[in-house]
């Protein structure tokens, strides 16, 4: 699976706490993230990460490129509530289209918990009949 991993500044830390925890899962699938995100979690868990721009720079815009290519097919966005974003018509943009292709989103550690949970499972499997593909991994052309 292709797995986006996004996290405004002050859930930076929650968001590699959260890779660390999952690492095992993780590591099984491909991950995407914006910029900053995907160099802390690279950096502080050794995960491999494809990072695009930051996210005020464009990184939610490609990422929800490839949602709109059908290629993502899980976004786990620990979003800051509390903070204004300049990007903020990016972010309401990706989770738009998340809703437009219907692609398991979580916005908070709680939902990523359950989806990170529903992926060990097997219940995203349908995800690659989405796709038509049988397997595990989608790469980026
Ligand atoms: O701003 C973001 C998501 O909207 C995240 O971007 P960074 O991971 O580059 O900080």
């Amino acid at each position: 699976m292709n797995i986006a991993l996004i996290a405004h500044d002050k859930k930076k830390n929650d968001i590699v706490r959260f890779a660390t925890a999952y690492i095992k899962t993780l590591e099984e699938h491909t991950l995407f993230a914006t910029g900053t995100t995907g160099l802390r979690i690279e950096q502080e868990t050794g995960l491999q990460v494809h990072r695009f721009q930051s996210g005020p720079f464009g990184g939610d815009q490609e990422i929800g490129a490839m949602i709109a290519n059908n290629k993502m097919d899980v976004v786990l966005f620990f979003r800051d509530p509390l903070t204004a974003q300049p990007h903020e018509p990016d972010i309401a943009a990706l989770i738009r289209l998340c809703d437009v292709y219907s692609v398991p989103l979580a916005t908070n550690m709680g939902t990523a918990e359950v989806i990170i949970k529903g992926l060990e499972r097997g219940d995203l499997s349908w995800r690659k009949i989405v796709r038509g593909e049988k397997g595990e991994h989608h790469e980026l052309d």
